[in-house]
């Protein structure tokens, strides 16, 4: 077969035109995205027919998009860091490759199966509410015997169900970002005979003590976010090839904003001169917000010389009745009170340190950005061992303590300045900005491995009934 090639001119301004309709040059946050065209190749055996015609434009993005591979990510709101990691993934395919992937983040959970599996928001705030419930749902489910039948029960139960979630986006490749989203569709996949076809890949986002859940022997890759988690996946039973260690997947907003802190503060309506402190507890406004507020707006007032030292941002997540109740309090100090934002990157960067729960998410976010943390709070099982995560790297400290906690931001804003610095820098060289492109470009990988598209057998007739 003969191709006709564009001339370089209009084959330049067709993928500026694919380009411009995917991120529109500045995305929404007033970011500039830096394009990394060297890594947006394709895969080799697809590189041959790009050709012109009446209407190049068209043709291209017809192409595009017919060739473009399905990305299901499966994830769960249970937290908001799950959501995170999985948009990050999502944006940074967008990044490297454009239209060449089309991404779906879903609870297919959520949206097609029954009790218990489409309600595991509201079982797992009600169960880290009640700590010690929680804790010893963590550890008694964490023996491979019993996680794997309980788990293969649930499979079998709603095999129908998670088959028809998993068709529906016919997915070439399958990412999972959740503890509980590897044995069931990879079960699914296994009775449907797709297993060889379907590239399925976890990333964990647990920095540390991660549930042995996240470790499934037949998944293509295991992306973890620290030699930490992935000695674990070793001692799991995975094998060395299975392994990547490239860090925590934050969203590319984080790894790409140009704004300077003095624009930020401006932006956000904060004090232009006085050092801030970020308070939060994950996308939920989870532990010792109030009470560390409270004491913050007394500690950061210097009562002799009659003015703050310090000012105060309290980022409340979803949990609204958090929010209200700070917003009708009164302060000493300039404090801002936020329900759920969308742009961390931009509250961080205005900030000199943060005080949050051990969620993996915003300690890594926070790393990125250069802030030590105080952690105030972590819950039991996954998130403990983020607390010597950032304690021993020297990036920040723990105490429960409201009064401890203020102390210490008081301090680091006063007499401690050094300190502050010296912790800042240790952040920064924990921090692994880059990981989520890492992930992405190893999966491209995979995925060009695996050659042109699998052509896989998404019939709707078939039926996994038929086959358990
Ligand atoms: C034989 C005695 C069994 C006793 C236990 C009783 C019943 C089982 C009930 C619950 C199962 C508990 C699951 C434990 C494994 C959880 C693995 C894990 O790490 O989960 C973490 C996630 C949340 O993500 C985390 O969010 C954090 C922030 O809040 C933070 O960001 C962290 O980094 C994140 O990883 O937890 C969940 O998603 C739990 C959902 C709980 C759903 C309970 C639903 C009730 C029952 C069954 C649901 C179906 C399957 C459970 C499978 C249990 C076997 C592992
Ligand atoms: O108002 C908010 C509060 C939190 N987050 C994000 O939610 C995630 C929280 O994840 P983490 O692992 O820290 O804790 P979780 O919420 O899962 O307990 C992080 O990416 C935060 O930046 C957000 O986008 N907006």
């Amino acid at each position: 077969m003969v191709m006709k090639v564009a001339s370089p001119e209009k084959v330049a301004s067709i993928t500026e035109k694919v380009w411009q309709r995917v991120y529109g040059g500045i995305n929404n946050n007033g970011y500039y995205y830096h394009h990394h065209r060297k890594h947006r190749r394709r895969c080799s055996y697809e590189s041959e027919d790009e050709y012109e015609d009446e209407d190049g434009t068209i043709q291209l993005m017809q192409m595009v998009a017919e060739r473009s591979k399905n990305v299901l990510i499966l994830m769960s709101d249970t937290g908001g860091g799950h959501r995170a990691s999985a948009e990050a993934i999502r944006d940074a395919f967008r990044i490297e490759f454009g239209d060449e992937y089309r991404i779906y983040v879903k609870d297919v959970w959520k949206e097609y199966t029954g009790w218990p599996l489409n309600d595991m928001e509201r079982s797992y705030k009600f169960m880290v509410k009640h700590v010690q419930l929680w804790k010893v749902a963590f550890h008694s489910t964490s023996p491979r015997w019993i996680h794997s039948s309980y788990l293969a029960a649930i499979a079998s139960y709603y095999a129908k169900e998670v088959e028809a979630g998993l068709m529906e986006y016919k997915p070439d490749i399958i990412i999972s970002v959740h503890p509980l989203m590897q044995h069931i569709p990879l079960s699914v996949l296994k009775w449907k005979g797709l297993q060889k076809k379907v590239i399925f890949v976890t990333v964990i986002t647990d920095l540390n003590t991660c549930h042995p859940t996240w470790f499934h022997p037949r998944v293509n890759r295991c992306y973890c976010p620290s030699k930490e988690v992935a000695k674990r996946a070793l001692y799991d039973g995975l094998e060395e090839s299975q392994i990547q260690v490239f860090g925590l997947p934050i969203r590319p907003s984080f790894a790409r904003a140009v704004l300077s802190k003095d624009d930020l503060r401006k932006e956000l309506e904060l004090d232009p001169d006085l050092p801030a402190v970020l308070l939060m507890g994950g996308g939920e406004g989870m532990g010792p917000v109030k009470k560390t507020a409270m004491v913050l707006g007394e500690s950061l007032y210097d009562n002799d010389q009659g003015k703050p030292i310090g000012q105060l941002i309290i980022i409340c997540g979803r949990n609204k009745a958090l929010a209200s109740t700070l917003e009708s309090l009164e302060w000493k100090i300039p404090v801002k009170v936020r329900g759920f934002e969308t742009q961390m990157e931009k509250w961080m960067g205005a900030c000199e340190c943060i005080i949050t729960k051990a969620g993996p998410g915003t300690i890594a976010e926070a790393l990125i950005r250069g802030l030590p943390i105080v952690l105030n709070d972590y819950i039991p099982g996954q998130e403990k061992g983020n607390v010597p995560y950032v304690v021993d790297n020297g990036a920040g400290v723990f105490t429960r303590s409201p009064k401890e906690t203020a102390r210490i931001v008081s301090e680091w804003f006063s007499t401690k300045t050094d300190e502050l610095k010296r912790m800042s820098e240790n952040a920064l060289k924990l921090a692994q900005p880059e990981a989520v492109f890492d992930i992405v470009k190893d999966i491209h990988e995979l995925a060009c491995q695996r050659g042109p598209l699998a052509n896989i057998p998404y019939d709707s007739t078939s039926s996994l009934t038929n086959v358990i």
